[in-house]
């Protein structure tokens, strides 16, 4: 991957609010293309997606996996091992390196952004119009991360999705946004705790060239990355 600068011509920013910034369009076809791969080449193995449950023993509308980090919402990051005896699979470097010039890329636009360097990352697997994620804050890192706002990078794969964000729990007060395939949200400093969630994703808006070379089923990949 060579992500060294704003590279798509058509790429963008929008801040959307104080450590909130959406670099739009920014993932090349290419990296695009390699962080399915990738995505794919370990979720298929051990360590790879499976459907969490919440406590209350509900499914929750998405296949996850993780790099690095065990994360399931009961257990949190504290199980090493899955339920089923496995680990996450290392983080891959490209994918570090690839978080760390995206917040780079991110502090020329926004200085109040603290550098990061990932060790865990999410990955979410959300099918059309069934897949969600409820609002909920990302706030199980250790506390030093989490004291320090070491940003969260969210890069967005395949079909568009409604994200909801803000500064409380009340739907009503939130802004909405599309997270479209290529975008990179990063949230972090005094928007580390932001109340985040996926409503919808909307069907058949994967872009043709990244169905025609990749195998990417219908539906919207995410990869969250973070520094523990
Ligand atoms: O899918 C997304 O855009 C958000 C994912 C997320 O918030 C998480 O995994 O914590
Ligand atoms: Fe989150």
């Amino acid at each position: 991957m060579n992500h060294n600068r704003l590279r798509n011509r058509s790429a963008s920013y929008e801040i959307l609010g104080s450590g909130v910034i959406l670099l739009k369009n920014y993932i090349s076809l290419k990296d695009q293309v390699d962080i399915v791969n990738i995505c794919q080449k370990h979720g298929a193995g051990p360590g790879g997606f499976y459907e969490p449950s919440h406590q209350s023993g509900a499914k929750l509308r998405l296949q996850m996996m993780c790099f690095g980090r065990n994360w399931d919402p009961v257990t949190k990051y504290k199980e090493c091992y899955r339920s089923d005896g496995s680990k996450a699979p290392s983080l891959p470097y490209e994918l570090i390196s690839f978080a760390k010039t995206s917040v780079q890329n991110a502090q020329r636009r926004m200085k109040e952004l603290p550098s990061m360097c990932p060790d865990i990352c999410i990955v979410n697997f959300y099918s059309p119009v069934y897949g969600r994620l409820g609002l909920h804050q990302d706030r199980d890192e250790s506390s030093d991360s989490l004291r320090r706002g070491l940003p969260v990078v969210s890069i967005s794969i395949g079909d568009t999705a409604e994200f909801l964000y803000g500064y409380t729990r009340n739907k009503d007060k939130l802004d909405k946004v599309l997270l479209q395939s290529g975008d990179v949200l990063i949230f972090g400093g005094k928007s580390r705790h932001i109340f985040h969630g996926v409503t919808q994703v909307f069907p058949n808006t994967t872009p043709l060239p990244l169905l025609q070379q990749t195998a990417l089923r219908p539906g919207r990949l995410n990869l969250t990355l973070r520094q523990f």
